[in-house]
């Protein structure tokens, strides 16, 4: 099912002759699509005309069928939003800030009580819900900014930026907050980030922008699909050049890639290819650390194709 799909689509601000989206057409499904970019590339423009805030200069777009020049309040009221930029009343608690977010939205009081305790509980929140969020870190404003996302049973959540700020292990429990929300609730989510690594671990489907330009949009496989060579990682002194000088006298051709040799096993079947890099590990007296088929990564789809 299409949730999001965007036509031509084209903004310009204040008559600017660079477009912040230039011409983009993609169609979003269910689960979790990431949209990556670095900063300035459209990811906060895109969000705000799919939500119907902003207008385009051209082109079309629906959200779950709503025209967003014409249905943005539909929308906005069957979608759960979270800004970019710190956006949480500092005296106010948690608890109250989300009930009245699911007021806004349409719920009865008691509704709204009971559906903010789940969501709060849901993000991490349960211990801190009373507490002014004033006095919150960055980690559990940007959890009160998704559970007021959330309060509503939004039928497609779009999260800008939402490990913007956080330290790695912050970040990680938002990423598999984001990944439940996609695959455990089952809600749709389009979740932005200028981090490509980590949209490739919880997307089905990524969207990479450049400057408001389409790059690509496509199934995360299909971005780290098996590029048909092998890693191989050896420890000892020189054990890079020493292995791979080992492996050229076999007519085995490899390149560097960081500390490892990266092999096309077009010179030698994978079988064969193990056995040698077993065999020569022994004769050099090098520690075999591992051998496995490499992938790709979006970082390296993303380093291919914008220029430097
Ligand atoms: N209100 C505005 N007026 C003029 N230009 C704007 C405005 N908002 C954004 N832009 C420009 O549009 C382009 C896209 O910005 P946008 O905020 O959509 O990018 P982004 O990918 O979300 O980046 P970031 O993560 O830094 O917000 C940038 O060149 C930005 O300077």
């Amino acid at each position: 099912m299409t949730v999001i799909q965007t036509r031509v689509l084209t903004k310009r601000y204040g008559g600017s002759k660079v477009a912040a989206l230039d011409s983009l057409s993609i169609d979003v499904g269910e689960g979790v699509t990431g949209v990556v970019g670095a900063n300035g590339a459209g990811k906060s423009t895109l969000i705000k005309i799919l939500l119907g805030l902003l207008s385009p200069t051209s082109g079309d777009a629906t959200v779950l069928g709503h025209d967003i020049r014409t249905e943005g309040e539909a929308i906005r009221t069957a979608v759960g939003y979270m800004p970019e930029h710190d956006c949480l009343p500092p005296d106010m608690r948690a608890i109250d800030f989300v009930v009245h977010m699911g007021r806004v939205s349409g719920l009865p009081p008691a509704a709204a009580r009971e559906r903010a305790a789940d969501v709060l509980r849901h993000v991490g929140l349960a211990e801190e819900r009373y507490r002014l969020m004033g006095g919150y870190s960055t980690g559990m404003k940007q959890r009160a900014k998704l559970a007021q996302a959330l309060v509503h049973d939004p039928r497609l959540v779009m999260l800008d930026e939402p490990t913007n700020g956080l330290d790695p292990a912050a970040r990680e429990d938002m990423l598999a907050l984001v990944r439940r929300i996609g695959h455990d609730f089952g809600i749709p989510v389009l979740v932005t980030s200028h981090l490509l690594g980590e949209l490739e671990r919880i997307s089905d489907h990524v969207v990479v922008l450049d400057a408001g330009h389409l790059l690509r949009s496509e199934a995360t496989t299909a971005f780290t699909a098996d590029t048909g060579h092998v890693l191989v990682e050896v420890l000892g002194e020189d054990a890079q050049s020493r292995m791979g000088q080992a492996l050229a006298a076999r007519g085995v051709a490899w390149q560097p890639r960081g500390q490892l040799l990266e092999i096309d096993p077009a010179d030698a079947p994978p079988d064969a290819l193990r056995d040698i890099v077993r065999d020569l590990a022994a004769e050099l007296g090098l520690g075999l650390v591992r051998i496995q088929p490499q992938t790709g990564r979006l970082e390296d789809v993303f380093r291919e194709e914008v220029p430097a």
